[in-house]
């Protein structure tokens, strides 16, 4: 006979580095949830995720310690699991403490440390070897930390050592389709052991990783019967009848454009104000990319935190002015407009005589995009606001974008969105305006997308379309597709190769680039490690060579 128990999620956003503050948003939680049987928070609460080569600081675990006793001191009416990292001075593990009548009752070390993607774990930790079960009101509870549940070993393992739930605390970053992913495995492990589960994730933006939340609690058929919402904080208490979850209302689960939107908008809000900026500045150009990122700001921020400059050149069309002032109108936000000409001309007087005898080429462009950079970055220093940088991820793959230029920016909101997804995206938007005042003007949804550096130009004069250009970057640099496969897939041998030679050349430029949320399977920052000094492309392209001859 087991009584009810009481298990409550605190799927929380927690802040790394932050280990005071982090205990005291644990300690509130718990005052608040005394009648819980046993609170749960994310992995590695108290130091935030990932708290990378912070671990190699001796000083790091004495603040932890200290504030380890803090929480165990306030759990003389609740028991409380909380993850650490811990080391006994030579070896150091990613640990999970539970806490009862003021004591520590178990510390369990994770097993399967991630070292793929954006994780390192090998680089801190060593793993565990042994499963753990503590015993809370007659019910057996295993203990698991995030990676664990990725394979069947060491949920098989806990439950062999006698768990009748399995407990399991994360850090699990959010990218496209990640909840069905994750709940595929959640759901196998749950069939498997015939256990249920009760998974705490965290929520917040972290650099370039996004907590969605989505903590949930599975039956022991691997169905959801508590689900915790996509990219908020929410503690939620699940009831136990013995060791059966009782099924609650479900939330409904955003869409594919919804999901990331509003992850990108929990991952802008967090990095703007963790790091203490008061507000946010962008150019608006009257083109897609920094349209969708002023949407995103001022739903993030509120349009009172955010300025948008449109600084027309003589390639600027009116159109664009126009379009670049009604959506700052609509959203709210305050709104300049700033011309280049008179500082594009200075510096070409300057310049002009320098260059001698040159043909005009994209010097000339790079200097308008540097020009607004100058200005964007004058009113961020003087004013104290983040300047958010708009190059989407097409862009980014093959270099088309100016260093010290449009890359000037602290964030960049929108780097990990092939253009494709910043029309998805944009277009999902609109459908949360009224029809005659949509938050990205439609005009600038449905024209041909354009750099203005030049009379007339189009993306599309140097680049194939963004459909095509989209599918070659996705199978080349996030597939590994080889020159072959592509070609296979009814791409010109040329356009492949010409592709992959921009993505592989602008390794430099992306290295340089601000930092930004994480989206696809694989993004060019943690997930796509490459060496920019790197000739392997010349041996890609001399071995497809040999194959076709
Ligand atoms: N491996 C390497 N390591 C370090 N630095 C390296 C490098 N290779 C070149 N560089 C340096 O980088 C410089 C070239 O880079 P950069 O100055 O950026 O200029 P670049 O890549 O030559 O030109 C920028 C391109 O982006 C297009 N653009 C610009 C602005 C906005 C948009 C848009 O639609 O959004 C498009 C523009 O039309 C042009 O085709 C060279 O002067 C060289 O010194
Ligand atoms: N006339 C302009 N006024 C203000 N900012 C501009 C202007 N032109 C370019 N920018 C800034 O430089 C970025 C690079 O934009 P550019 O127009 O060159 O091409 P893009 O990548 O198609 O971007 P967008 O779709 O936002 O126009 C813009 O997103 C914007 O932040
Ligand atoms: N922190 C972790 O162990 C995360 C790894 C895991 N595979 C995930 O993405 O959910």
């Amino acid at each position: 006979m087991h009584l009810p128990l009481n298990i409550t999620l605190a799927q929380l956003n927690l802040t790394v580095g932050a280990i005071q503050a982090n205990k005291e948003k644990i300690l509130a939680v718990i005052a608040e949830h005394e009648g819980s049987d046993l609170i749960i928070f994310p992995e590695l609460a108290i130091t935030g995720y990932p708290p990378e080569d912070l671990l190699y600081r001796p000083d790091l675990y004495q603040v932890v310690s200290s504030a380890l006793d803090e929480i165990s001191a306030a759990t003389e009416n609740v028991a409380v699991a909380v993850g650490h990292p811990q080391t006994d001075g030579e070896t150091f593990w990613n640990a999970l403490t539970v806490f009862s009548n003021k004591r520590q009752v178990a510390t369990y070390h994770k097993r399967k440390l991630p070292n793929y993607g954006v994780f390192d774990e090998n680089r801190y930790f060593t793993p565990g070897d042994e499963a753990v079960v503590v015993e809370l009101q007659g019910v057996r509870i295993g203990l698991l930390i995030c990676e664990d549940l990725w394979s069947p070993e060491a949920a098989r393992q806990t439950r062999e050592a006698g768990a009748q739930i399995l407990v399991s605390v994360n850090a699990s970053p959010f990218e496209e389709y990640k909840y069905s992913q994750r709940l595929q495995v959640l759901s196998a492990r749950c069939k498997e052991t015939q256990l249920p589960l009760v998974y705490v994730n965290a929520v917040g933006g972290q650099d370039e990783l996004i907590f969605d939340g989505n903590s949930v609690v599975l039956d022991a058929s691997g169905d959801v019967a508590v689900h915790l919402p996509h990219c908020e904080e929410a503690v939620v208490t699940a009831h136990f009848d013995g060791v059966q979850p009782v099924k609650q209302k479900l939330p409904t689960v955003p869409d594919n454009s919804a999901s990331i939107y509003q992850a990108l908008v929990l991952a802008l809000r967090d990095y703007v104000q963790k790091n203490g900026f008061p507000s946010v500045l962008l150019g608006l150009s009257g083109g897609i990319d920094s349209a969708l990122t002023l949407a995103l700001a001022v739903d993030a921020l509120g349009g009172d935190k955010v300025r948008a400059v449109m600084m027309p050149y003589r390639y600027t069309a009116d159109i664009s002015v126009a379009d670049a002032e009604a959506q700052a109108k609509t959203l709210g936000c305050a709104f300049d407009i700033v011309p280049i000409e008179p500082m594009v001309n200075s510096f070409m007087e300057t310049l002009t005589p320098l260059f001698g005898n040159t043909e005009r080429d994209t010097t000339e462009e790079n200097l308008q995009a540097r020009c607004r950079g100058v200005i964007l970055m004058g009113l961020s220093n003087k004013h104290g606001s983040l300047l958010l940088t708009t190059g989407n991820k097409s862009e980014l793959a093959v270099g088309y974008c100016t260093l010290y230029g449009d890359m000037c920016g602290g964030f960049a909101p929108i780097k990990d969105l092939p253009k494709c997804l910043v029309y998805q995206l944009s277009i999902y938007r609109n459908t949360l305006n009224p029809k005659d005042s949509p938050a990205i003007p439609e005009r600038v949804i449905t024209r041909a997308p354009s750099a203005e550096l030049a009379p007339d130009q189009k993306d599309q004069d140097s680049l194939p379309p963004y459909e095509v250009l989209d599918e070659i970057i996705d199978g080349y640099a996030e597939r590994d597709l080889s020159i072959a496969d592509l070609v296979a897939l009814g791409y010109s041998e040329t356009l492949v190769k010409d592709i992959i030679r921009k993505i592989e050349r602008n390794e430099y430029k992306r290295r340089q680039g601000a930092v930004g949320p994480k989206v696809t399977r694989r993004n060019f920052n943690k997930d796509r490690r490459y060496p920019i000094t790197n000739h392997y492309v010349h041996t890609l392209m001399n071995s497809f060579a040999k194959n076709e001859g």
